[in-house]
């Protein structure tokens, strides 16, 4: 384990098992339909490219980056584009791939973007859930796992944009802030 973090929370091995699963519940709900994938950079690059792997179905792939934690453990609320989509929303089926939804900013923010944009339909996939984290309400459609109130990196997840590179997912010790 990497001395920066207090404990591991999930595995290479149990990542890879999860996100075979949603992959699978994903490919059966978008059977009929050929989805918009918006990868939100840079934290889901890692799920993403994973997630892609293990679909049955043909999708589009796309990316967003946003950014509202700079170099801080907590969301500035404010949710700045650094990068748009390279295609048009209006009338597709979108499912945005997250890492992680903590205070809920980043999603709350590109559900209402994109339906406005004139999407036919949003979904979201989050490969982490911090329900103690919520400041505003919204839920991913799919989740591979709960995570308790803490600052978790690895598997694309980063403090201060380090840690990214880890194959597992841990909690961050935050005496090494
Ligand atoms: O629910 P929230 O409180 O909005 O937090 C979740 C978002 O924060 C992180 O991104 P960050 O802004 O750190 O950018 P990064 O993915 O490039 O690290 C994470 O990857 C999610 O996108
Ligand atoms: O727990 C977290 N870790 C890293 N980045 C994050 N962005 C929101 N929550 C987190
Ligand atoms: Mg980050």
């Amino acid at each position: 384990m990497h001395p920066h973090l207090k404990e591991i929370l999930f595995t290479r091995e149990e990542i890879e098992a999860k996100v075979r699963e949603l992959a699978q519940e994903i490919s059966a709900d978008y059977k009929e339909s050929y989805p918009l994938v918006v990868g939100i950079l840079k934290g889901s690059v890692m799920f993403t490219t994973d997630l892609l792997k293990e679909l049955l179905i043909d999708v589009e792939l796309d990316f967003m980056d946003v950014s509202s934690y700079g170099n801080a453990t907590q969301s500035s609320g404010e949710v700045r584009i650094l990068k748009d989509l390279s295609t048009r929303a209006d009338g597709r089926d979108i499912l945005i791939v997250e890492d992680i939804v903590d205070s809920g900013n980043t999603l709350h923010y590109l559900k209402g973007l994109l339906l406005e944009r004139g999407a036919k339909s949003v979904k979201i996939v989050s490969l982490l859930d911090k329900p103690e984290g919520r400041k505003i309400a919204i839920e991913a459609d799919y989740v591979g796992f709960t995570v308790p109130d803490e600052f978790v990196v690895g598997y694309g997840i980063d403090y201060a944009e380090r840690y990214r590179s880890l194959a597992y997912i841990g909690v961050f010790n935050q005496e090494f802030l």
